[in-house]
């Protein structure tokens, strides 16, 4: 072999200049072509395995350590050096994606990105800054992403018909879990799962999780009773995630987390929203987070997923006395559980409760902020059902301006700020004003920013509950660019039970009590503490609770 090698052809070829430098083009052409974000460990392994073979081969040729290094060192930097020059080149000045304006590092690469995640991880926030910046509806956010903030372009991009699928970045979590129903890419294998979530939502099984719901605004309003009456500063935050956790355990797996009970902050919650902090740093790029998690790992995740799977192990073991979402989801004639139905099992979790707290929280900032609000809120559900000592979701199923507070606190703060990333079909797609989107971009619209803008709701920034009712409907301009829930096959498929739960919390919560802002505080925490990580993890909320006079 050693013998083979020393032909001088051989050697020639080994330390080939030129020929590292066309292997680093010929790498872009195929790197260019296809889907890799979730290869990049492979590939990182394969460069490493090339250029460490590289060295040994040296070695044999000439026993010199040193040798050996510079040669395998000098064709990797010729190698990178042109791969690199050739991706920059190509991203800067002719991708298909040139022609929309946005930062120049982001065209070259999303790790450009980080710098609008820092320092304040609310990437949200500083994409809406780059629409101002560039006067544009649509930019480039990354070499082959853009960001689009118009209602005209929902339809096309989100709607039923729609052509575009999910994006790689519901791929992060792949090899370890399988997809959830949330996660699958596949539009056929979305459609089969969803029908089971469809009828685990449907308005006959609502109605059967209903007396669930009470039950826990019932324990939660007791809990705060007892709070206000010793406390004069209630986290209110924290209290709205243990609700919002104990009604998913019921309903989700007919069991309770026991979290209002035991009132403090359950080492699940810390680990749930620890489990989603790299999403916050590497939420948008994906190859980096899947990297990340297939190097380091996150040992968070792995202990949120084995709890979840465990909690999803144990519910299989029981027959529940009340249907409960996991019934309509197990099949029980399957005697193990399929590695699908845990990633279903952490989805339920993760999107049922955070998603709900922070919703209910960001509710209650703007309530507080807004004293006149709550007042007109309070005045309108002390005129339902007076007599009753608690309201039920039946009371609250037809109050326009108890909705109108939930829909203008998820319009100014919705619980998924930076919206879901779909991807082009291969032919591209074209929005209204003829814009045409080439294939196999990934885009990104962000309902935080869709949501305050001017053209679709006048006074933008002002919290108006009037404007979702009769009163002030011109407030009003594009209902479509309200999407708190998405839109289209993928929304939102438990949006009829937080509604119902953020109904019955508001409404218990403001007929039993005074509410402003704990003393010396005015939110500052919910406003410098909240961190995109996909969905919202909320700063904390301190308030002052005043139990009312003849409260009911
Ligand atoms: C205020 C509360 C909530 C908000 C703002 C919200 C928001 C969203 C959004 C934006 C999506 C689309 C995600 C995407 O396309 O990547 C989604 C999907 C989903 N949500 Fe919610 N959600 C809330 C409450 C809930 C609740 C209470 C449940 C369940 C009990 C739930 C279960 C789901 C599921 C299973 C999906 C995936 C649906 C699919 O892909 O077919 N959500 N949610």
């Amino acid at each position: 072999m050693a013998q083979l090698l020393r032909s001088t052809q051989w050697e020639a070829l080994i330390r080939s200049k030129p020929l590292a430098v066309g292997l680093g083009f010929v790498s872009h052409l195929i790197l260019n072509n296809g889907e890799w974000d979730h290869s990049s460990h492979l590939i990182c392994s394969f460069w490493i395995v090339v250029f460490g073979a590289l060295a040994a081969v040296e070695y044999t040729l000439d026993p010199s350590i040193v040798g050996a290094i510079q040669v395998s060192g000098t064709a990797a930097a010729l190698y990178f050096g042109s791969l690199l020059t050739s991706i920059l080149i190509y991203r800067a000045f002719f991708h298909r994606l040139r022609k929309f304006p946005g930062p120049f590092g982001n065209r070259l690469t999303k790790f450009y990105s980080l710098k609008h995640v820092f320092p304040n991880f609310r990437l949200y926030e500083n994409i809406e800054k780059l629409h101002k910046e560039y006067n544009s509806d649509i930019i480039r956010t990354g070499p082959r992403e853009l960001s689009i903030i118009s209602a005209d372009a929902i339809p096309i991009v989100h709607g039923a018909m729609s052509k575009c699928k999910k994006g790689s970045w519901y791929d992060a979590t792949k090899h370890i879990e399988g997809s959830s129903t949330h996660t699958t890419r596949s539009k056929l294998d979305h459609k089969e799962r969803r029908k089971a979530w469809d009828r685990a939502f449907s308005t006959k099984s609502l109605r059967e999780y209903e007396p669930r719901i009470n039950r826990h605004a019932y324990a939660l309003m007791t809990q705060l009773k007892e709070q206000a009456s010793t406390k004069t500063s209630v986290r209110i935050s924290d209290w709205v995630n243990y609700y919002s956790f104990d009604v998913m355990g019921d309903i989700g797996f007919s069991r309770s987390f026991g979290m209002l009970e035991k009132g403090k902050e359950d080492e699940l919650i810390t680990l749930l929203h620890k489990s989603m902090e790299p999403v916050s740093i590497f939420g948008h790029l994906s190859w980096g987070l899947s990297l990340l998690l297939r190097t380091l790992g996150s040992p968070e995740m792995m202990q949120f997923m084995a709890w979840t799977s465990k909690v999803l192990r144990e519910r299989k073991k029981i027959e529940p006395k009340e249907n409960d979402i996991f019934s309509w989801l197990l099949n029980p004639e399957d005697e193990d559980i399929p590695l699908q139905l845990n990633a279903d099992s952490r989805l339920l979790i993760v999107a049922g409760s955070d998603t709900t707290a922070a919703s209910l929280t960001w509710l209650f900032y703007e309530l507080c902020k807004n004293p006149d609000a709550f007042r007109k809120l309070q005045k309108i559900v002390d005129e339902i059902a007076p007599g009753k000592s608690f309201l039920d979701a039946e009371d609250l199923a037809n109050c326009p301006h108890l909705d109108g507070v939930i829909n203008e606190a998820m319009r100014l703060h919705p619980a998924v700020p930076s919206g879901v990333q779909r991807e082009t079909p291969p032919e591209g797609i074209t929005l209204p004003d003829q814009t045409y989107i080439p294939g196999e971009t990934l885009i990104w619209m962000p309902m935080h920013t869709l949501q305050r803008d001017a053209r679709y709701f006048p006074s933008p920034l002002t919290f108006m509950p009037e404007r979702w009712t009769d009163e002030s409907p011109e407030h009003i301009v594009d209902k479509r660019a309200y999407m708190p829930f998405s839109t289209g096959v993928y929304n939102c498929v438990g949006q009829k039970l937080a509604i119902m739960e953020l109904r019955s919390v508001t409404a218990n919560l403001v007929r039993t009590f005074d509410m402003q802002f704990a003393d010396g505080t005015k939110g500052d925490k919910v406003e410098t503490d909240t961190r995109d990580c996909f969905t919202l993890n909320v700063g904390a909320l301190d308030v002052r609770l005043t139990p009312r006079d003849g409260e009911k």
